[in-house]
């Protein structure tokens, strides 16, 4: 398993590597509401949740040693949830704890990890994506990766083969959830670094520019912090390996110019130390934005981004491969049945024809969770049209999307139909119809 200071999607990883007759989450608020909210949050098929509001239950449950993961709810007017992490301290070992904050104060997440929490989390709506990315991404070291065929993935699959041979760094540029995290560690696996550590920087969940320094250089000495377990920065674990750096842009500026002397120079200088240390990982970062945009806008290291820029792999929207829809939607179900211990539902042409028409703006991953929930929900031998239940995006927004697309697809085939209609993975008199529809000039180039 790699080896990631993110602990939470690590400690959920594990849960998910567990025999699954152990695989039980145990939740504990002293709130119901509260409780049933994270509980949402958390459920999947497959997973064995246990929500309590009572203490005493909660020790019971925990001293029956059936749990993997304790998640707790703290806050500052209730101090039962701190109560319970301090007990489990003294009395339970090797079970993975999460703290989920219902205010969001600093105190509160000193306090977390001092009680050897692997992480804490503030528990709004931000947080609650996050915690859903992080939850897909841990399901995803579950899944395979499934080979894309279409045409427009081709330029990417070769790269991946290429990359795989390759030492120098790489930065995968794409649009959310259109499967970066997935390719990287594809690279990874296929690298002849695979037998080295997988380490994954999640920019977006770090609190401060200090924290960022600290787990990216790691420190000599310090607070006895989870964060800083075995003193090791990232950039230490992933020696021998590949490290990940999930959305580099999130990084603080100053973090950023470390990283490009790490990959200029193949050095890097722990916190509290002098001497430098030689960086033997591969560094693979990603990014959704134009970094080239964030530079003139003096949002990103112009010295890290003359690194990277020479090296990128574009990871196309899934709407842009439309021959991979149906692939992956039957990859993902026969995986999400599997183990559920479920038999896999066919798909009708009904729910061929709404799938494949849908825009995926949230691309593989609105995909997947899109069948996750059409699996979980459905009962019989096949999954119908109305089985799959879309995010439906408001009729502007998406007609924006497809409008761009059509600019896209004709600028790219300098205004030929047949090739922007392929590229599109549409027909050619569906082209023209979107181009009516759109409002877009015949002639347009
Ligand atoms: N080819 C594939 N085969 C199987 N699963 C895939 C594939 N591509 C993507 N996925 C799945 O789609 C989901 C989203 O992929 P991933 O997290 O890699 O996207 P991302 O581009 O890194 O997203 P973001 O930048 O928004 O975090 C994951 O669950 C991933 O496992």
């Amino acid at each position: 398993m790699a080896k990631s200071f993110l602990t939470l999607p690590e400690s959920l990883m594990n849960i998910d590597n567990d025999p699954p007759s152990n695989r039980s989450l145990l939740i504990y608020s002293s709130q119901i509401e509260d409780g049933k909210k994270m509980e949402e949050v958390f459920s999947k098929p497959g997973r064995k949740i246990q929500t309590t509001n009572s203490i005493s239950t909660a020790k019971k449950i925990l001293e029956r040693s059936d749990c993997t993961m304790l998640i707790v709810a703290v806050s500052g007017k209730d101090c039962d949830g701190i109560k319970l992490l301090e007990w489990t301290n003294d009395t339970i070992l090797g079970i993975k704890k999460v703290g989920v904050a219902m205010t969001e104060s600093p105190d509160i997440y000193n306090k977390v990890y001092k009680l050897g929490a692997d992480h804490c989390f503030y528990f709004d709506s931000l947080v609650v994506d996050r915690l859903t990315i992080a939850i897909e991404k841990c399901h995803k070291e579950d899944q395979r990766w499934f080979q894309r065929n279409s045409n427009a993935f081709q330029g990417c699959s070769r790269r991946i083969n290429i990359e795989s041979n390759s030492n120098s760094t790489l930065l995968l540029s794409g649009p959310q959830g259109v499967g970066k995290s997935a390719i990287a560690r594809v690279i990874h696996d296929s690298s002849p670094r695979r037998s080295g550590p997988f380490v994954v920087a999640e920019c977006a969940h770090y609190l401060s520019a200090t924290e960022s320094m600290d787990i990216f250089r790691g420190k000599e000495t310090g607070v006895k912090h989870p964060l800083y377990r075995n003193q090791q920065g990232l950039l230490a674990q992933a020696n021998g390996g590949t490290l990940y750096i999930h959305e580099v842009c999130m990084l603080p500026l100053h973090v950023q110019e470390v990283l490009a002397t790490v990959i200029q120079r193949g050095v890097f200088t722990p916190q509290n130390l002098t001497k430098e240390i030689k960086f033997t990982g591969r560094i693979i970062l990603s990014t959704k934005v134009n970094l080239a945009e964030k530079v003139r806008d003096g949002d990103f290291s112009e010295a890290l981004f003359h690194c990277i820029h020479s090296n990128v792999v574009i990871v196309p929207p899934l709407s842009d491969c439309q021959d991979d829809i149906i692939p992956l939607a039957e990859c993902f179900i026969k995986q999400i049945c599997a183990e559920s211990g479920i038999k896999s539902p066919r798909l009708t042409k009904g729910a061929i024809n709404k799938l494949t028409n849908h825009i995926w703006t949230g691309n593989v991953r609105e995909l997947f969770s899109t069948i996750s929930r059409a699996c979980y929900e459905f009962r019989g031998e096949t999954l119908g049209k109305d089985d799959i239940v879309l995010n439906e995006i408001p009729k502007n927004r998406e007609s924006h999307t497809r409008h761009y697309r059509v600019q896209r697809a004709l600028r790219q085939t300098k205004g030929n139909k047949a090739q922007a209609a392929m590229l599109l993975g549409i027909n050619r008199s569906t082209l023209y119809a979107w181009i009516k529809a759109e409002g877009i000039p015949k002639d347009y180039r």
